[in-house]
């Protein structure tokens, strides 16, 4: 099958736009630039677009198999292939967790049957992910794992880290940390700060992050392995992942869309819609995670994309599950916000949300080049649209962004070749 996407625009590494047509061949991009054209190929109109790889988001919850009222396979990648992403890595808190070759197997057949996009699954790093028997990161690497997570908790042994990481580095692969100390949770439902006081809800402190990150970047570097940190959320988890690369440890970390567009004063009521983990915090985290990503200590931007029911977040806070939506608004929203407005270059945002999160895992995607596989994007820079949670292709409604007018929206999806998405005429 050969194709020819024609018209589209490209930025260059000065963050100029290019005009060039692209050539697709058996699924893959097989030559790019100004006059690219092909015998007989299919054309595939771009109307001056931009053309961005396929967004690669390292983090994010599909709910299937066990929570499909939440989230399945197929409404998650549908919603993830609309927001522009093309690759995404699922996290293990699905019942069963893929913490077995059985269960492994089980969820590719299920991401295989009905996934619309390139879903990665994570492997657990305990059983169960209760945190107390280790999995065999040997075998779930051999059933496809991308990498190995707990995502949902933390891992409260120093010594059950520590032997994971030592199989991790052992069979080369990425060990991937939610950080979070069970003992300083304290109930909180939102950032020990100021607006917590104001609400009267309990907060979650800094330290509860932060001293879990201290602690096993201190581990990676005794165990040689390479060690990611999930949605980095506080200034003192900027500090000791700052630390940790500079004393050269093999440490990378992400950040979520809503810890660099919001903060704890944001928060405008009890409303359940704002809760997540980690929690919104104060301006100077949200400062420093900005910091972060422009001197490169945060390699990322990940969505955490994690659907639930208007039924849990109907009711305040105390009660309802942790999580956001994603997938449909990341990329609008951080155009509107941060590059429309000068703070960032377009570049940057497209590298942050492609090809430097695929490098962490060591995927070939996320990039444009000849030879790799056709996942891209057209996005239509000055369509303006104001979202509007009930017209998500997601299950989940649960976002603080609803209102919000965003610029930026992603219009076509291609998937190996093949159009997965195109925005409604
Ligand atoms: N981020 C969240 O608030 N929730 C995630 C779990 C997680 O990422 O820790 C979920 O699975 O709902
Ligand atoms: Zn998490
Ligand atoms: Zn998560």
């Amino acid at each position: 099958m050969k194709k020819v996407l024609q018209n589209v625009q490209v930025v260059n590494e000065q963050s100029e736009l290019e005009t060039v047509n692209v050539a697709i061949e058996n699924g893959k991009i097989t030559a790019i630039g100004a006059d690219v054209t092909l015998d007989g190929a299919a054309i595939i109109e771009g109307n001056g677009h931009l053309l961005s790889p396929g967004f690669v988001d390292v983090h994010t919850h599909l709910r299937e198999p066990g929570f499909e009222h939440k989230e399945t396979i197929a409404t998650g990648t549908a919603s993830a292939a609309k927001g522009g992403f093309t690759t995404i890595c699922a996290m293990p808190n699905t019942k069963p967790v893929p913490d077995s070759v059985e269960n492994m197997e089980l969820i590719n057949g299920l991401i295989k049957e009905s996934a619309v996009i390139r879903v990665l699954p994570y492997g657990s790093l305990t059983k169960d992910i209760s945190g107390e028997v280790r999995t065999s990161i040997e075998e779930l690497k051999a059933q496809g794992a991308v990498a190995f997570s707990d995502d949902g908790v933390g891992i409260q042994l120093a010594s059950t880290m520590y032997e994971q990481m030592k199989e991790a580095a052992k069979h080369d692969v990425v060990v991937v940390a939610h950080c979070e100390d069970n003992s300083l949770i304290y109930d909180g439902v939102m950032h020990e700060g100021t607006r917590n006081v104001e609400l009267g809800l309990p907060g979650i402190p800094s330290i509860c992050e932060s001293v879990q990150i201290a602690r096993d970047v201190l581990l990676a570097e005794a165990a040689g392995a390479r060690y990611h940190v999930c949605h980095v959320s506080t200034k003192e988890s900027v500090r000791a992942v700052r630390d940790a690369k500079a004393a050269g440890i093999r440490v990378t970390a992400e950040v979520c869309p809503h810890h660099l567009l919001l903060e704890e004063m944001d928060i405008p009521s009890d409303d359940a819609n704002w809760k997540m983990n980690p929690p919104l915090r104060a301006k100077d985290d949200k400062d420093s995670l900005h910091a972060a990503l422009l001197d490169g200590t945060i390699d990322c931007i990940a969505t955490d994309h994690a659907p639930h029911t208007v039924e849990e977040k109907c009711c305040g806070m105390v009660g309802a599950p942790f999580g956001i939506v994603g997938f449909e608004t990341a990329f609008p929203l951080l155009y509107t916000q941060f590059v429309e407005t000068g703070k960032w270059t377009l570049k940057q945002l497209i590298d942050w949300m492609s090809v430097k999160a695929a490098q962490i895992f060591d995927l070939p995607y996320g990039t444009l080049e000849v030879g790799a596989s056709a996942d891209m994007i057209l996005i239509d820079l000055n369509k303006e649209q104001t979202i509007n949670a009930e017209g998500f292709v997601s299950k989940g409604r649960n976002t603080p962004f609803n209102g919000w007018v965003a610029k930026g929206w992603p219009v076509v999806t291609i998937f190996e070749g093949n159009i997965v998405y195109q925005e409604a005429e």
